[in-house]
């Protein structure tokens, strides 16, 4: 059960170690090209959530956050013991949402520097902990289906 705290204080310490990196080391609106035309790490900042919607509504994402990670906890307790990978999946969201949380407390506004231009569509701007939410939430979306197909696998015997 701990094991899944850790996961989520390693990628607290490199979300927030990754972002320092971000501020200490480039001017805001900098970017470094890594793979031209697809890959640049822009410094960046949103103080509102996915898309830069809610600018500056830093005390509806307190809500919402301490909600995320209450019912992350919350199930981390009731279901991770028997259920390794909804366990990973629930610290790595925990991970994520305290990683952003973090930044909305002390910058009242959250370091984004990963920037993808996709079929030159310029995905918004991201970082380490928006990462660890979205790929906890798919890893949550593939569990909920694995475990309906095992209750019916059961079912039908
Ligand atoms: C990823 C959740 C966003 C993250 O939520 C958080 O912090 C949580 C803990 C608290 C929020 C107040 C509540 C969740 C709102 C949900 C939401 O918004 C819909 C999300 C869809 C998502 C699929 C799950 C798509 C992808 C997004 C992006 C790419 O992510 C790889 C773009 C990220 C850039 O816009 C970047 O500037 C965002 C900035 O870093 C602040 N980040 C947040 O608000």
């Amino acid at each position: 059960m701990l094991r899944y705290y850790l996961i989520a204080i390693i990628i607290i310490l490199i979300d927030q170690f990754t972002k320092w990196l971000v501020v200490a080391n480039m001017e805001l609106g900098e970017s470094i090209r890594i793979i031209d035309g697809f890959f640049y790490l822009t410094s960046h900042r949103n103080s509102g959530a996915a898309w830069g919607i809610l600018q500056g509504q830093m005390l509806f994402f307190y809500i919402v956050t301490v909600i995320f990670i209450a019912v992350a906890v919350y199930y981390m307790q009731k279901y991770a013991r028997n259920n390794k990978l909804l366990g990973v999946s629930l610290g790595i969201i925990l991970g994520g949402a305290i990683g952003n949380f973090i930044d909305r407390i002390f910058r009242q506004e959250v370091v984004d520097f990963f920037n993808f231009y996709i079929f030159n569509y310029n995905f918004p701007i991201f970082n380490i902990a928006d990462s660890a939410l979205t790929i906890g939430v798919i890893l949550i979306v593939i569990v909920t289906i694995m475990d309906e197909r095992n209750e019916k696998r059961k079912e039908s015997k």
